[in-house]
């Protein structure tokens, strides 16, 4: 604070010549006003103090003393900087022009300073706790560049103790090996201006340093305060973010994947199982680890290895699928690990590549796994274990770079004990093992599976068949052995065959509610093994490469020429049953692959 803030207009002020002629005078107007010091001034100028003497009474001659060299200020005087001086009641104050401004007196000006020195006190204290406790390291320096303080997250920092730094110059400091070259607050101080940049110390440490200098009023570098923070923390800091980010990224994309994917009704999940199932698959999508999907025929594993495939980095990639269970082992083989020219009879003089090499960059999915003769399993171990394998007829190793996606029906534990699954294949297999429950177990599905393929089939036909809720109630207390599947070509059956536009209870077909009460079927045994068959027989078509034409009918004619064999046993009284001649049922079962069924 500067001295013009204070100043005071004096209560009274004499001109050296009145003083000097008419001393009484200002001795009487002194005592009225009860003042022992006045200011004396010469034509506007500071001339000195006037005091009245403590004896001074009427009968006194010798009243007063004028003090010529009496205590004088500038009004730009930093009240802080003032040396009050001694026995003077009043001190004069004049501007830069040494015109007389006013007075101050000794005693406020005592008191002020005293106020100063307590606040400024307080404003220490708090700045010392402040720089003792802030979590960032702080340091110091004069305008000359020694070290005036460092706090203790500094020492803590920098693992050395404040003594090694206060009192001691910054260059020493780079000397003395403390610092390695360059010292950042040294910079600022030189350059006059921030640097921000990272102080390297001899044990490896790094530590981030923003040195601003302090620059007073008059332009003058007062020293500099350094702010400091391990990079170290600063680095885990970012890896943890930029990991943070990673996930939520990743978090994002299968969401959006999974969204997409269930979204665009592609899949139905509804069901708090299904929707682990889909979770699962997102997830695993991103590793390339192999997969194995348990689950009974039908229920979805084709679909979710499709996912698996659409979600993963191999997406651009092939999706090759091949059913193990519906190709006698040497054909399985060839198609799988390919031939070289002249490796049989009746082999492509050319050779061909097999299903591993067509799935490079991509996925492979080896449906009923579980019926893979032992002989195949050896190669798809080597495969999994080696990614390398040879083709029929040849002696050199071909490397793959494919994911392999494995399904199966079967329990695979009970046909480790029969022999008949290779038990290392079957861990190797079940890294990611992803189980989808049975429609039954999840019924909450049906309605949403019911209405995504009365769209799909009525976009197809061209039709615009709604179902009653009692259907739909119905349907979704059925058994559905043959899950999502079965449920799908009810409904395509209905759409084609039922000419109204509303489906109700009335139109449910016969064998499916006789397949309900369990009637048609003379026991269960018969019934799975109707299963079994028609499922084979899906298999040989799916291989065959006809499904994509099967319509419902179809699927509906080959159910009763599978059903007709079991319960009569020979083609001829197949014929006869259902009345047509036992060439148009050998054609028929040509069709469908069904003799093939009965070869196998
Ligand atoms: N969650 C689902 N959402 C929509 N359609 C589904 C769903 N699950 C299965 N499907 C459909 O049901 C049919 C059978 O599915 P899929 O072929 O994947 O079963 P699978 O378990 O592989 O059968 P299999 O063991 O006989 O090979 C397919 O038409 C498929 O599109």
């Amino acid at each position: 604070m500067l001295l013009s803030e204070v100043v005071q207009t004096p209560m009274y002020t004499v001109d050296l010549s009145v003083l000097q002629n008419e001393s009484e005078r200002v001795i009487e107007r002194m005592q009225e006003l009860s003042v022992i010091e006045i200011p004396v001034l010469n034509e506007g100028y500071w001339a000195g103090v006037f005091r009245m003497l403590p004896q001074c009474s009427s009968s006194c001659n010798d009243k007063g003393i004028w003090i010529p060299d009496a205590p004088c200020l500038c009004d730009q005087t930093e009240i802080s900087d003032i040396h009050i001086p001694v026995g003077y009641h009043v001190i004069g104050v004049v501007n830069q022009q040494n015109q007389f401004v006013g007075v101050v007196h000794a005693a406020d000006l005592q008191n002020m300073i005293h106020q100063m020195y307590r606040e400024a006190l307080e404003r220490s204290r708090q700045l010392d706790a402040i720089i003792d406790h802030a979590y960032d390291g702080i340091f110091i320096a004069d305008a000359l560049g020694y070290v005036t303080r460092v706090n203790p997250s500094f020492c803590r920092l920098a693992g050395v103790p404040e003594e090694s730094f206060v009192g001691v110059h910054l260059t020493e400091l780079v000397r003395n090996g403390t610092f390695k070259e360059p010292s950042i607050t040294w910079k600022a101080l030189q350059e006059r201006r921030e640097v921000i940049g990272v102080q390297r110390y001899p044990t490896g440490q790094e530590h981030l340093v923003s040195a601003v200098p302090i620059i007073n009023e008059t332009g003058k570098v007062q020293g500099v305060v350094s702010t400091i923070r391990d990079m170290t923390e600063l680095s885990k800091l970012r890896e943890e973010l930029s990991m943070v980010q990673y996930q939520s990224q990743r978090f994002q994309s299968e969401l959006s994947t999974l969204r997409k994917r269930v979204l665009t009704d592609e899949i139905i999940a509804i069901s708090p199982q299904m929707r682990k199932v889909m979770e699962l698959a997102g997830r695993v999508a991103n590793f390339d680890s192999t997969v194995l999907i348990l689950g009974e025929s039908g229920v979805g594993k084709e679909v979710v290895a499709s996912f698996i495939h659409k979600s993963s980095a191999r997406s651009e990639g092939p999706f090759i699928k091949i059913n193990c269970g519906a190709l006698p082992e040497e054909l399985l083989e060839s198609e799988l690990f390919g031939y070289e020219s002249g490796a049989f009879t009746g082999a492509k003089k050319t050779g061909k590549i097999g299903l591993f090499e067509a799935a490079e960059g991509g996925v492979i999915f080896l449906d009923e796994i579980g019926e893979m003769s032992p002989a195949l399993q050896v190669k798809v171990l080597r495969v999994l274990q080696e990614q390398e394998f040879t083709r029929v007829g040849g002696i050199d190793p071909i490397q793959v770079n494919c994911r392999i996606i494995a399904a199966t029906h079967r329990n695979l534990q009970e046909r480790i004990q029969m022999g008949l699954f290779r038990e290392d294949l079957y861990y190797r297999l079940y890294v990611v093992p992803i189980h989808i429950p049975p429609l039954r177990e999840r019924r909450e599905d049906i309605p949403a599976l019911i209405q995504y393929f009365l769209n799909k089939y009525n976009q197809k036909y061209g039709t615009q068949k709604i179902i009653h809720p009692v259907v739909i109630q119905i349907l979704q207390n059925s058994p559905w052995p043959g899950n999502v599947r079965q449920l799908s070509n009810l409904i395509e059956r209905m759409v084609v065959t039922i000419p109204d536009s509303l489906i109700t209870q009335n139109h449910l077909p016969h064998d499916f509610l006789d397949l309900q009460n369990q009637s048609a079927i003379p026991s269960a045994n018969t019934l799975k093994q109707i299963q079994n068959e028609m499922h084979k027989a899906d298999d040989f078509t799916n291989c065959a490469n006809s499904r994509g034409s099967l319509n419902a009918f179809d699927e509906m004619e080959r159910d009763l020429i599978i059903q007709s064999l079991l319960r009569y046993g020979s083609i001829r009284k197949v014929g006869q049953a259902l009345g047509v001649s036992h060439t148009t049922v050998i054609k028929k079962m040509k069709k469908y692959g069904i003799e093939r069924i009965r070869k196998v």
